[in-house]
Order: structure tokens, then C-alpha cells, then sequence
């Protein structure tokens, strides 16, 4: 079973894959992964994510690269031998993202990106949402990169709102309003359930 947590930034999805770590309840060999993750590729997102100039199209498919390369080596070989995988970020945040960073470029921007995505990328079966308010994500974010500006976590939360929408049966809806042991505590339910 292939798990994400989703959100904006700084809605607690760290300290949540935190506490799914330390849960009890979870097969020892579980595969605990992100996006942007920490190969190379990861790696040339993050130069893109600190680089205010870069372009937008370019950085869709640096992160779509990275998405290929984590799907083919880590997140398929262990669905395919029965590891449960639990991912922080995954193809939503492009979708949600880069959905918003392309508006200039593409009538649909979401659409457009998820076309890309559909014919090869392997869809979570939960998704776990972090709910939380635009100018929380930034105050906790620390707005140290350009998506986390209020006006910009507005546009990627409506595309998030988007996708559930679409989707309403894979998405589980937390408040991440919360204190932090209210919010985990919630996580680790709905993972628990879920498997
Ligand atoms: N429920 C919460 N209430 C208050 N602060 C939180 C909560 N969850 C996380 N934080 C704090 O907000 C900041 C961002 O959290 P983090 O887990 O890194 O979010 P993300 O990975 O989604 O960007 C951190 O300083 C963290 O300690
Ligand atoms: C995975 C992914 C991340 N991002 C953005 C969200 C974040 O602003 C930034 C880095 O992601 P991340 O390191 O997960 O940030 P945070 O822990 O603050 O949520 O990259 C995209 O725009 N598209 C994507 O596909």
C-alpha cells in the first residue's frame, strides 16, 4: 500500500512522517520516502526550488524526473514485494504546485501536468492532507523559499481542494490546525486504519 501525506508547506507533514516512524503498528521493513527525495536528482530540485529565476516548465520536469526515477527504484520495488510505502510529497504536490507556478504557460495548468504524469506514474492508494490556513503554513514554513508566500499557498491550496474534489474517496482530511500531538495522533489513526 502506497500512503502520501500531503500539504502546504509547514503544515506539519515532517513531524507527522516523525511520528509514523515511531509507530508500533507498521511492518519493521515499511519504506518511509519524500519528494523532492535525496538523490540526484532531488538534489537538482532543490537548486530549482532556491533559484528565483528558474524557469518554470524546466522546473516541472526536474521535479518530474526525480518523481520517475523515485516511482521506478524505491516506491515500485517495494509495493511489489509487499512493503507498505509511506511518502512525504509525491505527485499531488506537482499537480498542486506546479499547477499554480504554470498558469501563465497553460490554459489548465493541473490538467496539464497530470497528463504528463498518467500514462507511467503509480497514484497512492491514501492520500493523508494536512489542512491548514495559508498564512499559518507560511508563519510556520518561515517563508524561506518563493512557494511560501500567503498568496502562493492560497493558489496551491485551492489546487489541492481541486484534486480532492476530484478524488474525495482517496484523501483524508486532517486538521493540522491543531497542537502537534492532536494532529500525529490523528495521522497515525487514519495509517493504521488504512492498512
Ligand atoms: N500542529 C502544529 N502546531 C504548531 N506547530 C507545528 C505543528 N506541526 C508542526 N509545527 C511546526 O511547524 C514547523 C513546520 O513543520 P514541519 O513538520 O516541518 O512541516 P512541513 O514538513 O509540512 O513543512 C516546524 O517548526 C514544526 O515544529
Ligand atoms: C514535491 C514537490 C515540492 N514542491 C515544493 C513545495 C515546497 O515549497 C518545496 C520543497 O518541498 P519540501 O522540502 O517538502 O518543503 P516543506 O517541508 O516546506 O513542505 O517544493 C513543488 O512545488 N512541487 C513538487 O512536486
Amino acid at each position: 500500500m502506497l500512503v502520501t501525506l500531503e500539504g502546504l508547506d509547514g503544515s506539519g507533514k515532517t513531524t507527522c512522517m516523525d511520528a509514523l516512524g515511531s509507530a508500533d503498528f507498521l511492518p519493521e521493513e515499511t519504506v518511509f520516502t519524500r519528494e523532492p527525495t535525496h538523490s540526484w536528482y532531488g538534489e537538482a530540485v532543490r537548486r530549482s526550488i532556491n533559484d528565483d529565476e528558474a524557469d518554470s516548465l524546466a522546473e516541472l520536469f526536474l521535479y518530474t524526473a526525480d518523481h520517475a526515477d523515485h516511482v521506478a527504484n524505491t516506491v515500485e520495488p517495494a509495493l511489489s514485494a509487499g512493503t507498505p510505502v509511506i511518502s512525504d510529497r509525491y505527485s499531488d504536490s506537482r499537480y498542486a504546485y506546479q499547477g499554480v507556478t504554470l498558469t501563465d504557460r497553460f490554459e489548465d495548468a493541473m490538467a496539464f501536468v497530470r497528463e504528463i504524469h498518467e500514462p507511467w506514474t503509480r497514484s497512492p492508494d491514501a492520500t493523508l492532507y494536512l489542512d491548514i490556513d495559508p498564512e499559518t503554513a507560511a508563519e510556520r514554513s518561515g517563508a524561506t523559499n518563493k512557494f511560501e508566500t500567503v498568496n502562493h499557498l492560497e493558489a496551491v491550496q485551492e489546487n489541492y481542494e481541486r484534486l480532492i474534489a476530484t478524488e474525495p474517496e482517496r484523501f483524508v482530511r486532517i486538521d493540522a490546525s491543531r497542537p502537534e500531538a492532536e494532529v500525529a495522533a490523528d495521522v497515525l489513526d487514519a495509517v493504521e486504519t488504512l492498512l
